[in-house]
């Protein structure tokens, strides 16, 4: 199974962001710690997530960066893709597991314990931890778990935990303390004037 990154970049396309600028920014300085998750609105086509899949691929390729799908595997099998994530609107953990076979990257969601200990048992390769902090970019999320609340996820299995929601360069070290591998950003890089220098700060908080 490939490795895994720390720094988990989830493509923003919300109309007037830029996930490709962003990602150009990015990968020479991330390098092989970037993973990319092509991350695309629920009402985009399924095309549109290929194409936009399909260019990150190629974008990641020469740097060791790793690409996942979110939610539509099929499109992370199409574009050859080292794998993808599914939360609770999605296929269940080990259909994923089924649809990616046993050498894919698999991430699940999860907040608490008992269903990250599940979703590692069904076949998660990684866990996505959150929301840690306050977020605008994803609505309809129960309440931030913080530190704590990751803390207790981070304890209850061996897998890698990447902490998700409201993380800034300023939070990671925290989230580090409580056990995280690593953190996925969208907002913290998308909405940032200068994406490269905040990638350096983001990677510098991961690896010292
Ligand atoms: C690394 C990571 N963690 C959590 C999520 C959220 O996935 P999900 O709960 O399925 O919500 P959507 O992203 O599909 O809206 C994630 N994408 N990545
Ligand atoms: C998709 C998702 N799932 C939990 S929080 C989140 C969005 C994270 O975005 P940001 O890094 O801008 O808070
Ligand atoms: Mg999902």
């Amino acid at each position: 199974m490939p490795s895994l990154g720390r720094l988990h970049l989830i493509t923003d396309t919300r109309p007037g962001r830029d996930p490709l600028g962003v990602l150009r920014a990015a990968l020479p300085v991330a390098r092989a710690e970037l993973v990319v998750q092509v991350r695309v609105e629920d009402d985009a086509s399924d095309r549109e997530a290929y194409e936009l899949a399909r260019q990150v691929v190629g974008l990641c390729r020469p740097y060791g960066a790793t690409c996942l799908v979110n939610d539509r595997l099929h499109v992370a099998l199409a574009v050859d893709a080292a794998g993808g994530h599914v939360g609770a609107e999605d296929l269940p953990v080990a259909a994923a597991r089924r649809v990616l076979g046993a050498g894919a990257l698999l991430g699940a969601t999860a907040r608490e314990p008992g269903g990250a200990a599940a979703a590692v048992a069904a076949g998660a390769s990684y866990l996505g931890v959150g929301p840690c902090h306050a977020t605008t970019t994803k609505s309809g999320l129960p309440d931030p778990i913080g530190p704590a609340g990751l803390r207790a996820v981070a304890g209850a299995v061996d897998v890698p935990v990447i902490a998700i929601g409201g993380v800034t360069v300023a939070s990671v070290p925290a989230l580090r303390a409580a056990g995280a591998y690593g953190v996925a950003v969208v907002g913290a890089l998308s909405g940032s004037p200068d994406p490269a220098r905040t990638t350096a700060e983001l990677i510098a908080a991961l690896t010292c």
